[in-house]
């Protein structure tokens, strides 16, 4: 197995991926026919640090979500090391299952497909509380996470639909910082939001890395979003990651095709910069 670069000169990436591939079987198109399989992922070496804003960015289609996947535990990769704190999650002990269950957190695209419309917003916060067997005091828990993302505890007692899609998005953020973890893993959090909601989300998710040592890994097909929010930024296509840079090297010198055109998609689409600085 191999190890990621950080743990040679003694500091450990919080998560890592290392060598990883995801081969999909894909269904017979005839009766007895052969299945047909794809390589959604091929060799991917991705970390993050502790208290790092990565950005995760590639076209649709390039295996952003095969990785998220595989990032949070969701699925096994059929080939290398996905790892928590440089243990390999898949054969870790239960304690260490557990703790990564605890520490890694996902923020989804759409909130109203992610928060059940059925449940008040307390119920919602609390559950992952119940699931992952958390003893702590909700109340004074809830109470804290609501202020981080800027919210009153008049949502407690609200259904999901009584909420904008921007402060629904911030319950969801809520939400996934209620046990406490050390890297959330927001997948296109702000694609589904007007654009005017957009900036509010990135600098939430940029003043919580700040002022709670968390680390983001931020996925988006957007390079602005990624390079708004992040300081380092990698490319994904074709299942590969085929750049990795800072937001201003990436704009100002990309090296890889695919970087290229997403620098071109940022371009050409009107304001796509708008109101976004690089630093
Ligand atoms: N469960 C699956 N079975 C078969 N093929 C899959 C599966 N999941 C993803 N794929 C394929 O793997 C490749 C990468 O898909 P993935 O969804 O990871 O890309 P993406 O960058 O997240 O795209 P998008 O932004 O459109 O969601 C695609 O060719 C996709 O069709």
């Amino acid at each position: 197995m191999s190890a990621a670069p950080e743990q040679a000169s003694g500091t450990t990436p919080v998560i890592a991926a290392v060598g990883v591939s995801q081969e999909y079987k894909l269904a017979r198109t005839r009766l007895l026919g052969p299945r047909g399989r794809l390589d959604a992922l091929t060799d991917v070496d991705f970390h993050a640090m502790p208290g790092e804003a990565i950005g995760l960015v590639g076209e649709s289609g390039s295996g952003k979500s095969t990785l998220t996947r595989i990032l949070v535990g969701q699925e096994a990769p059929t080939a290398g090391v996905m790892q928590h704190r440089g243990q390999d999650i898949w054969t870790a002990d239960r304690e260490a299952r557990r703790d990564f269950r605890r520490s890694v957190q996902l923020v989804l695209q759409n909130p109203r497909s992610s928060l059940d419309p059925r449940m008040k917003v307390g119920a919602s916060l609390v559950q992952p509380l119940r699931s992952l067997a958390i003893d702590v005091d909700h109340g004074a828990r809830v109470k804290e996470v609501l202020d981080q993302v800027g919210l009153g505890t008049d949502a407690l007692a609200k259904y999901p639909h009584e909420f904008s899609g921007g402060q629904l998005q911030r319950i969801a953020i809520a939400r996934a910082l209620m046990p406490h973890p050390k890297v959330v893993i927001a997948d296109e959090p702000v694609s589904a939001l007007d654009v005017s909601i957009q900036a509010q989300v990135l600098n939430l998710l940029k003043d919580l890395v700040a002022e709670l040592g968390l680390t983001l890994v931020l996925i988006a097909h957007d390079l602005s979003v990624v390079a708004y929010t992040t300081s380092r930024v990698a490319v994904m296509s074709g299942g590969r990651i085929v750049e990795t840079g800072s937001p201003m090297d990436l704009f100002t010198r990309p090296e890889a095709e695919a970087t290229q055109a997403l620098v071109d998609a940022v371009l050409t689409v009107e304001g796509g910069l708008a109101g976004r600085s690089l630093t």
